[in-house]
């Protein structure tokens, strides 16, 4: 491989979702720790992620973009190779994913490969997968998982019962879709480019692989692993450390 392979780890979310139940239900104010420095099995989340990324040697560098002043990345990185931080993190994911890609300067022929902090559980074989799709067919793409239960759509909630169940609206054919997980990996000019045609709509932009379809690409569904859910809601903590 001529072109160098660096990964991306949007690293500067609060961690709402995760907080729910010991704020009594309510999501927190940005105050608590963020879930990505909870420890899970003796090690922060983060640190985890990073680990799993490192575990392929085709990876030049893992750059991870943190929130201004975040006072966590030093210690949960510390001595890790092949790694550096920068506070460069955004108001959503995709806005700090777009600043980590600047601040990574990379070059257009380059591949670039984002990862979420919250999936600490991606297996080796699944990143091996990933890599070996995308540079065999010179082009995009993310990990994902078919999905296997019957699929819903929700009727439109009735604004005037509050507390009335959601009710189905149809069923939804499933053999086409897919869940998208992370890692996703692009060559980094055709990344950038695609983040900064999404102009205002970035901000809605909840994965890379939607920035690329947006421009007209096709990315690669690369089969994932169960376990590399993403950690989003207290429960999912006992559950990574069952696998782990
Ligand atoms: N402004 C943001 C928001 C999210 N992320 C990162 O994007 C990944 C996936 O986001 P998610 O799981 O939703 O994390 P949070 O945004 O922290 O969670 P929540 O939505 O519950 O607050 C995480 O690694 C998170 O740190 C980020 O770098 N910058
Ligand atoms: C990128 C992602 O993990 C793919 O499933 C997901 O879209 C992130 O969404 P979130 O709302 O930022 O957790």
């Amino acid at each position: 491989m001529s072109s160098k392979l660096v990964a991306i780890v949007p690293a500067a979310g609060v961690g709402a979702r995760a907080q729910a139940a010991r704020s009594g239900g309510a999501v927190l104010a940005p105050k608590t720790m963020p879930k990505q420095y909870r420890m899970l099995k003796g090690e922060p989340m983060l640190r985890r992620s990073v680990r799993a990324l490192l575990a392929d040697s085709r990876i030049a560098q893992v750059r991870v973009a943190v929130a201004q002043g975040d006072p966590w990345v030093a210690q949960a990185l510390s001595g890790l190779p092949r790694t550096v931080w920068r506070a460069c993190g955004g108001p959503t994911r995709a806005q700090t994913v777009l600043s980590a890609l600047r601040d990574a300067a990379l070059d257009a022929g380059d591949w670039v490969l984002v990862h979420d902090a919250a999936r600490p559980g991606l297996p080796p074989s699944a990143l091996e997968r990933l890599i070996d799709t995308c540079l065999a067919h010179g082009a995009g793409g993310l990990l994902a998982q078919q999905v296997a239960d019957t699929v819903k759509r929700a009727r439109d909630a009735d604004a005037g019962e509050a507390k009335a169940p959601q009710v189905v609206q149809a069923s939804v054919p499933r053999d086409a879709l897919w869940l998208a997980q992370t890692p996703q990996m692009f060559p980094a000019g055709l990344l950038l480019g695609a983040l900064e045609a999404a102009g205002t709509a970035l901000s809605q932009l909840t994965d890379e692989a939607s920035a690329l379809e947006r421009a007209g690409y096709a990315p690669c569904l690369v089969p994932g692993s169960v376990r590399n859910f993403k950690v989003t809601w207290p429960e999912d903590f006992v559950l990574m450390e069952k696998w782990l």
